[in-house]
């Protein structure tokens, strides 16, 4: 089975799908919306994309291609440690030489702000699209001085020097992957299994007093517990909103779908997104 990750190769995103999937053919591919695209065109069978990270939150991106633009299933979720290391070219690393400029994914420069703002203050920030994508770039162009953010094996794969370990601002970092599919069958992989979850989507009714707390009181005299609830804009207007709603709980024959019924009595449109198991994937 083909499947498609947010690459290039030593991505964070890299790292789970080697350990997730070994024995599979992996595809980078240059940004998360040309993963879910891959599934969506069946080049590949599956995409691995970041969603949520510990310290910074959503991917954004993410959450919202999964309501606008994809009508694919979360088939499985992967949550890794993060380690962040500020790496450079071995041109020129050593001595006190200045860096013209930090590149690395939003997410990971975001991470280690604090030590950012220490021991870097005034340099230029630039983003890229993953932090592997920094690696290489930095790389390939020594002559500019640039340092990148990523991890170990960046480092290894691309030749660099770490200047600078362990560079996130809080120990406990850790990263949600999702595994997409176009068919909603949770998909068994070999690894730690934690939990399993249903994520769904939810739109109030317009204007409706107490909707969101109706919509929570459906979960709640089911002692269904919730393990996020998080609102994004629907893009229509200023305070339209959808709700990304995690139930640690796998979909069942009873209380799941009372839940989503009695959701959509009160008006609301649920878009269900998956139900899957999470699995623990270790340094
Ligand atoms: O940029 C990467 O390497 C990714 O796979 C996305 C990401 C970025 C920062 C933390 C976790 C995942």
């Amino acid at each position: 089975m083909k499947i498609a990750y947010l690459g290039p190769q030593a991505s964070f995103t890299d790292l789970a799908v080697r350990k997730a999937f070994p024995d599979e053919h992996q595809v980078p591919c240059v940004t998360i919306p040309d993963c879910i695209e891959a599934v969506i065109e069946d080049e590949v069978d599956y995409a691995v994309v970041p969603l949520e990270n510990a310290l910074e939150g959503s991917v954004h991106i993410t959450v919202d291609y999964l309501f606008h633009e994809a009508d694919l299933s979360i088939v499985a979720e992967l949550t890794s440690p993060i380690q962040q290391h500020l790496m450079v070219h071995p041109e020129n690393s050593g001595g006190e030489r200045r860096i013209e400029k930090i590149m690395s994914h939003s997410h990971a420069l975001a991470q280690c702000h604090k030590f950012l703002h220490k021991a870097y203050r005034g340099t230029p920030l630039e983003q890229t699209t993953s932090t592997a994508a920094a690696a290489k770039y930095v790389s390939e162009h020594p002559g500019e001085k640039n340092a990148a953010i990523g991890n170990e094996l960046a480092a290894k794969e691309y030749g660099l020097s770490i200047s600078h370990e362990n560079i996130h601002d809080f120990a406990y970092n850790h990263t949600r992957f999702i595994v997409l599919h176009k068919k909603s069958h949770p998909l068994a992989i070999e690894q730690n299994k934690s939990e399993d979850k249903t994520t769904l989507m939810v739109t109030l009714p317009k204007d409706r007093s107490g909707a969101l707390h109706q919509v929570l009181s459906t979960f709640a005299w089911r002692q269904l517990n919730l393990s996020k609830i998080e609102s994004r804009p629907l893009k229509t207007g200023l305070g339209d909103y959808f709700f990304l709603i995690d139930v640690a709980h796998g979909m069942d024959e009873v209380l799941l779908p009372g839940a989503i019924s009695e959701m959509e009595a009160l008006g609301c449109e649920v878009k269900m997104i998956g139900t899957y198991s999470s699995y623990m994937l270790d340094q």
